[in-house]
């Protein structure tokens, strides 16, 4: 992993735009966004269904490309990549965590968290992914397959995964939406874990105990960031989401 200052930018986006074309005209998804994601910060990222957030972050990590404006991750300008550099920066550099975990159902836990080292054709070190799985308390079930695996442990493969490669940046989607209170509270400790030991957190979440969990939430209306909360509490939060949606 490289390390990182809190100060220097693990993402930056600079006038960030993406317009949906659909038969009743374009729809402005985000709208000249600009934000720095500080190296090892985790940030929350909530608005009213519809605000953009999805878009952002699949902007962010440079699954979908902006109309306007530019995407920075570590230093590299998504932009100036093409399609097969971008596919292997991804490998390499960032994680995804998603509401619907995003495993291979025909692997081992061990062989999902392998699996992003065996695209990128680096060696896997098989010490490293047992380790990882028993820091997400996984260890006695690596070689069960998803199916055989609650959604929380399923989530915590997805989580080992990101905590194997030690990718810069982590992006997670609804990472605890499918899950009852008390593990989606443990998935949020780790990820709190992993920010601080210095990765980059970005989750988008409908909760705002989730989003409790994060140094920053920044709070996205009409494709545009409306307002940013530092440290504060589930309840601070969900009392900005209810003004947004007032
Ligand atoms: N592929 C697409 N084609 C056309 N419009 C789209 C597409 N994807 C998203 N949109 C539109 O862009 C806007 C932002 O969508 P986005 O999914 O980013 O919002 P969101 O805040 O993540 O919503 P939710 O909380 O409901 O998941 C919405 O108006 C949506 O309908």
């Amino acid at each position: 992993m490289t390390t990182q200052t809190l100060t220097a930018p693990a993402v930056a986006l600079e006038g960030v735009t993406r317009t949906y074309r659909s038969r009743a005209g374009g729809v402005h998804a985000v709208r000249g966004i600009t934000h720095a994601f500080a190296g090892g910060s985790f940030t929350a990222i909530m608005g009213p269904s519809g605000s953009g957030k999805s878009t952002l972050l699949q902007l962010a990590a440079g699954l979908d490309r902006p109309n306007h404006g530019r995407v920075t991750i570590g230093g590299t300008v998504l932009d100036s990549l093409s399609e097969t550099a971008l596919t292997k920066f991804r490998r390499t550099s960032m994680a995804f965590i998603f509401q619907s975990y995003n495993l291979l159902d025909a692997l081992t836990a061990f062989d999902n968290v392998a699996l992003p080292a065996r695209l990128a054709r680096l060696p896997v070190d098989g010490a490293a992914v047992t380790d990882a799985l028993d820091r997400v308390g996984l260890r006695d079930l690596a070689r069960r397959r998803p199916p055989e695996l609650s959604g929380g442990q399923q989530q915590r493969v997805a989580i080992a995964r990101a905590l194997y490669g030690k990718p810069n940046v982590i992006f997670a989607d609804e990472p605890t939406g499918a899950l009852d209170r008390n593990t989606g509270r443990a998935v949020l400790a780790l990820l709190r874990t992993l920010a601080d030991g210095g990765q980059t957190i970005v989750m988008v979440t409908h909760d705002p105990l989730a989003a409790s969990y994060a140094d920053e939430t920044l709070f996205l209306a009409d494709g545009q960031i409306v307002g940013r909360l530092q440290g504060a509490d589930a309840a601070a939060i969900a009392r900005r989401m209810n003004d947004l949606e007032q």
